[in-house]
C-alpha cells in the first residue's frame, strides 16, 4: 500500500503524549505531514519548548510509521508554551511561585537556576525577586546597584541578565536598609511588582517567595492567578515537616502544588565526584509522594554551586555542562511538563 498523509496521520492516533494521555493527532500536535516518496517530515507542536519527553515522543512517532513503509522519519518540534484563556498578568502566560518552609534551603538559587533553565530550552522568563526581607536575586545576577528605569508609560522596566528579564526588590530599596513590611504595604509592594512592572511577553514568571508561609502568599495569590506552586526542601525528616507547611499555604490560598524539589541532596566531592548524602536520602521524593505532586528531581550540595551564587553568575551560566546544571535542566522540564498538564486539564476535551 502507497505510504499517504491520511495512512500517516492514522498510525500517528497510536503515539501517546505520555503526559496527557492521548495521542498526537486529537491533540491537534500535528502540524505538519510532507511525504516525498517514502520520506516522511513531521512537524510536531509541544505544549512547551522544554518538554522532558521529546526523544520518547520521537521514538514512538519512528515506531508507528516504519511498519508503513517509511525510509526515513523526520521529526522537527516546535510549538510554545501554550497560552491559558486568561492571562494573570497582560503578557504573562504563567505565574510559577518558588517557596520553602524555612530559610537557606536554596529557594533562591533553586528559583535562578530553574528560571535559566526554563530560558535555555527556549521559552521566554521573567524572576520576580520577591523575597522582601532577605533578597538575594540582584546579588545572585551580579545587579546589585543598578538603577531601574521606566517606560513611556511609567511602567517600571525589569532588568536584563544571562535571557532572562529580572527585578528584585533590593534594586528598588536601597541594600541593607532596615524594612519592615507591614500588611498593605506588603499587598502594595506585590501588586506594584505584577500591574506597575513592564514585563512584556513571557511564557514563565518566576517568582521567589520569602521563606515560611504567609503575607507575600497570601497577597500573590489575591491579586494574580499563580498557576502553580515549587517546594524546594533538603532531604532531612525535620525539613520535610516545614516543606509540608509551606504546601499547606499553598493549598489554603488554592494554588496547587506543581512539585517537590529536593536540594542539596548529596554533597559531591570535588576531588573524586563520590556523592556523599549528609543530609539522608529520599526525603524530596517521599513529601512528593505524601503531597500526591511530582518529585521534580535532587540538586547535589557542590562547592561550585555555592561560589557561583556568590559571584554572581549562576551555576547555569557559570558551568552548564556541570552535574549541578544538568539537574536544574530536568527539573526545569519537569516543572514545564506539570504546567502544560496542568494548562491542559483546563481546556475542554475536544
Ligand atoms: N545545592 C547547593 N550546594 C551548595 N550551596 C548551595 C546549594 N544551594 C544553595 N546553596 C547556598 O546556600 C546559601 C543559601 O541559599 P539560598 O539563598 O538560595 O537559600 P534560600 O532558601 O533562598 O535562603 P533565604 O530564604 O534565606 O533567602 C547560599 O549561599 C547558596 O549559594
Amino acid at each position: 500500500m502507497a505510504l499517504t498523509e491520511e495512512r500517516v496521520l492514522e498510525a500517528l492516533r497510536t503515539v501517546m503524549d505520555p503526559e496527557l494521555g492521548r495521542d498526537l493527532v486529537s491533540l491537534g500536535m500535528v502540524k505538519e505531514v510532507r511525504l516525498e516518496g517514502t520520506r516522511v517530515d513531521l512537524l510536531v507542536y509541544l505544549t512547551t519548548p522544554a518538554c522532558p519527553l521529546k526523544g520518547q515522543i520521537e521514538a514512538d512517532i519512528r515506531r508507528a510509521l516504519l511498519p508503513l513503509g517509511a525510509s526515513e522519519v523526520r521529526v522537527r518540534f516546535g510549538g510554545g508554551v501554550k497560552a491559558p484563556e486568561q492571562y494573570p498578568i497582560p503578557g504573562v502566560k504563567h505565574v510559577v511561585a518558588v517557596g520553602s518552609g524555612k530559610g537557606g534551603v536554596g529557594k533562591s538559587t533553586a528559583a535562578a537556576n530553574l528560571a535559566l533553565a526554563l530560558r535555555g530550552e527556549g521559552a521566554q522568563v521573567g524572576l520576580l525577586d520577591a523575597d522582601l526581607y532577605g533578597p538575594s536575586q540582584a546579588k545572585m545576577f551580579g545587579l546589585e546597584g543598578q538603577r531601574l528605569r521606566v517606560d513611556e508609560n511609567r511602567k517600571i522596566l525589569p532588568l536584563e541578565a544571562y535571557g532572562l528579564k529580572v527585578l528584585s526588590i533590593a534594586n528598588i530599596v536601597p541594600p541593607g536598609q532596615a524594612m519592615v513590611w507591614r500588611g498593605p504595604i506588603l499587598h502594595g509592594t506585590i501588586r506594584q511588582f505584577l500591574e506597575e512592572v513592564s514585563w512584556g511577553e513571557l511564557d514563565y514568571l518566576v517568582v521567589d517567595l520569602p521563606p515560611g508561609t504567609g503575607d507575600v502568599q497570601l497577597s500573590l495569590a489575591q491579586l494574580t492567578r499563580v498557576s502553580g506552586g515549587v517546594i524546594v526542601t533538603t532531604p532531612q525528616e525535620v525539613a520535610l515537616i516545614d516543606a509540608e507547611r509551606a504546601a499547606d499555604m499553598f493549598h489554603k490560598v488554592q494554588v496547587p502544588v506543581l512539585g517537590v524539589l529536593e536540594n542539596m541532596s548529596s554533597f559531591l566531592c570535588p576531588h573524586c565526584g563520590q556523592p556523599t548524602p549528609i543530609f539522608g536520602e529520599g526525603g524530596g521524593r517521599r513529601l512528593a509522594e505524601r503531597l500526591r505532586t511530582r518529585f521534580l528531581g535532587e540538586i547535589p550540595l557542590t562547592l561550585p554551586l555555592r561560589e557561583s551564587g556568590d559571584r554572581g553568575r549562576p551555576i547555569l551560566v557559570e558551568a552548564p555542562e556541570g552535574p549541578e546544571a544538568e539537574a536544574f535542566r530536568r527539573a526545569a522540564r519537569e516543572l514545564a511538563a506539570a504546567l502544560s498538564v496542568q494548562a491542559f486539564i483546563a481546556l475542554p476535551m475536544a
